[in-house]
């Protein structure tokens, strides 16, 4: 599979250029990023450290990702949307990472998948997307009587908040609750905020220092409290997701998939 990076200097860009050149039946075919980026003229090998790739960094998104099979992107909210519209005029299936995207952003993501392959996931790992599905299953089990909390760390470089994995983990424990996230989330608490509402869903955001991405669900019922976690270690793990995640959209018919559904977990 020809696969180009869309913001190949990024963090995660990095660690995509080095994932492909490690992965079986995964080429680098383009790398991409931002109009003025330093990077831009270099090649994307050398620059994440795993030699010399032959395929130089380029803001010509349209002609990056002339030939390519998918496109993965982990950048800035607006820079996807508007990838996903060129990706969907080539046939070119799309991968999303990129978190903090707002309601109008994944209607218009929604609307690219009417006509192309689209992969998003707040988190690409196989751990958190397994964790989501007994997120789901314990929110099931256990009644209001526990209060759930999602709690998040990440280094200190983060743009959004809270992170993709937190509401992705919130969705499903909403999902195990036969409730709708967006009406029972309380993202913010702050100055004498009364006592908490039965059925809510909080989120807690902490940032600082190197930190991959830290998760935790909290149940808090009566005398017992029961934890959930993941804790990435490395970056490699989103991008070995994102990387198998592009090889499965081969084939596949047009449509918005979760990783859930490229993993075959939840
Ligand atoms: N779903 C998942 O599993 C994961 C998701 N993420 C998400 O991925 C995103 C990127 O994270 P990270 O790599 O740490 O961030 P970085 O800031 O290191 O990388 C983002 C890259 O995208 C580039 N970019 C920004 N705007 C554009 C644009 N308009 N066109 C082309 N390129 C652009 C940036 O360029 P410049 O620096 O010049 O602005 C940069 O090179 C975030 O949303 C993060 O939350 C991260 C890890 C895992
Ligand atoms: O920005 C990051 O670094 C990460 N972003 C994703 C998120 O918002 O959850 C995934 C991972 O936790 C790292």
């Amino acid at each position: 599979m020809k696969l180009v990076v869309f913001g190949a200097a990024g963090r995660m860009g990095r660690m995509l250029v080095t994932t492909i050149a490690e992965t079986e039946g995964a080429v680098l075919h383009g790398a991409t990023d931002r109009a003025g980026a330093e990077a831009l003229g270099k090649d994307a090998g050398l620059l994440a450290g795993v030699g010399e790739s032959g395929v130089i960094i380029t803001d010509d998104v349209a002609k990056a990702l002339d030939g390519a099979d998918a496109v993965i992107d982990f950048s800035a909210p607006a820079a996807t949307v508007a990838l996903a519209g060129l990706a969907a005029e080539r046939g070119v299936a799309h991968i999303i990472g990129t978190t903090g995207l707002s309601e109008a952003d994944l209607a218009a993501l929604a609307d690219a998948a009417k006509r192309n392959v689209v992969v998003r996931s707040g988190n690409m790992s196989l751990g958190v997307n397994l964790l989501a599905a007994l997120v789901r299953q314990a929110a099931s089990a256990l009644g209001e009587d526990f209060d759930i909390e999602v709690l998040e760390m990440h280094h200190r470089h983060k743009v959004d908040a809270p992170s993709g994995t937190a509401l992705l983990l919130g969705e499903a424990a909403a999902e195990g609750r036969g409730i709708t996230l967006g009406q029972r989330s309380v993202r913010v608490r702050d100055g004498h905020t009364g006592p908490r509402t039965s059925g809510d869903i909080g989120f807690a955001t902490l940032r600082g220092g190197s930190v991959v991405g830290d998760h935790s669900v909290i149940y808090a019922g009566p005398q017992e409290r029961i934890t959930l976690s993941h804790h990435a270690e490395d970056r490699g793990i989103f991008a070995r997701g994102a990387v198998r995640a592009a090889l499965w959209t081969r084939g596949q018919a047009a449509g918005l998939y979760s990783m859930a559904d490229v993993l075959g977990v939840g």
